[in-house]
């Protein structure tokens, strides 16, 4: 039987089992259900740490003493290396902002599957952006559950916004907002994480952003080169038997960071002392992941976070990831030197570019060879 393209095409079937190519092998069901009764049976105390970044957000009238700014720095440290991941609070990113945001996806998901199919992607060919279904990337020819809408969202002279919905009309003007909103806040908390480690606030986005390929300083070929934000939306369906299937399988982002916001149904689990801890909505906040490329930038220091997206029988979840990500050629991925210069801190990973680390991933995930970060 040929599968319909789309998982929403599938769910909205009404199958009451879901085809083979969805189900996941034995040794991964164990752990898996319904998000849900997940949430509701989970009586671990452990909990996502909960950040507040306030104090380092310009306030013209109230500014923040240092003790305050010095807290922040150390629990955002924390929370990036026990964790990898944490919610944050006061990002000073306004709640009609972000609900304008998440108007505007619905609007498009809620529209017919031929409609969206107008947005097609076609990774085949190399278009990656637009609408589409993971296809099996792995040997075994797995697929999940879920659709997503893909495009580049800043810096805003690249985006293409002919290839962003036209529907609902408002979809560019808010996500375009949105965009420059994490841009700022990106900036933030690469100033955070770098003090965290005791370097000049500044020292993550120049390592993000400098041309190791450039000649010489002042050329007036030289690039002016920016991190790249890359907008996902998750769209999961409801799913007959989710203790069967996976949203998202286990996985670290690629990114330096990711910020997630969602639509308050559960799903996202974070693996932590050798468990999966379901996230919680915390009301307001954005959710932040520590990718490889500040794994590798800070030598192991701050925890690239294995996660993953579980499904559930009630409610469609959405999830609107935007990734975080230094330029794919130009940038070469290293530990910073002043973390290594210490023989007792050798340099844990290999010198790579963003595009060879991410090609090293694909080629161990189709071969399905566990896939670390270095090699
Ligand atoms: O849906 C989520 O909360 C996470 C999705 C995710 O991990 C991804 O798109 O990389
Ligand atoms: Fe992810």
């Amino acid at each position: 039987m040929e599968l319909p393209a789309r998982v929403e095409a599938l769910s909205l079937s009404g199958v009451s089992a879901i085809p083979a190519e969805y189900v996941r092998p034995a040794d991964e069901r164990d752990e898996l259900g319904d998000a849900f009764d997940l949430l509701d049976n989970d009586q671990q105390e452990e909990r996502i740490p909960v950040v507040d970044i306030s104090p380092f957000l310009m306030t013209c009238c109230l500014p923040s003493s240092n003790k305050e700014k010095e807290e922040v720095v150390e629990a955002v440290r924390r929370a990036a290396s026990e964790w990898g991941v944490m919610h944050i609070a006061g990002h000073g990113i306004p709640d009609e902002v972000m609900d304008r945001l998440r108007a505007a996806g619905t609007g498009f998901f809620a529209l017919p599957i031929e409609a969206k199919e107008a947005y097609a992607n076609d990774p085949g060919s190399g278009q990656l952006q637009g609408y589409g279904s993971r296809l099996a990337t792995n040997a075994s020819g797995q697929r999940e559950w879920e659709d997503y809408l893909f495009h580049l969202l800043q810096p805003d002279h690249l985006a293409d916004h002919k290839l962003w919905p036209a529907h609902p009309p408002d979809y560019v003007d808010a996500t375009r907002q949105f965009g420059r909103h994490v841009r700022d806040l990106a900036s933030t908390l690469l100033s955070i994480l770098s003090l965290g480690m005791d370097l000049p606030p500044s020292k993550l986005e120049d390592e993000l952003t400098t041309n190791h390929n450039k000649k010489v300083k002042g050329d007036p070929e030289e690039e002016e080169l920016n991190m790249l934000l890359q907008m996902k939306i998750n769209y999961y369906p409801v799913c007959p038997q989710p203790e069967l299937a996976v949203g998202v399988e286990a996985h670290t982002d690629v990114s330096a960071l990711s910020f997630i916001l969602h639509n308050g149904v559960p799903g996202l689990q974070v693996r932590h002392a050798d468990r999966w801890v379901t996230a919680r909505s915390e009301s307001g906040t954005i959710i932040v992941h520590v990718g490889d490329a500040l794994e590798i930038l800070s030598n192991g220091r701050y925890t690239s976070v294995l996660h993953r997206g579980l499904v559930n029988r009630e409610a469609v979840r959405v999830s609107w990831v935007v990734f975080c990500e230094p330029p794919p050629d130009a940038v070469i991925l290293r530990p910073l030197p002043e973390l290594v210069s210490h023989p007792d801190h050798p340099p844990r990973f290999t010198p790579r570019t963003f595009k060879e680390h991410l090609d090293i991933k694909l080629f161990k995930k189709k071969k399905k060879q566990q896939v670390i970060i270095d090699c």
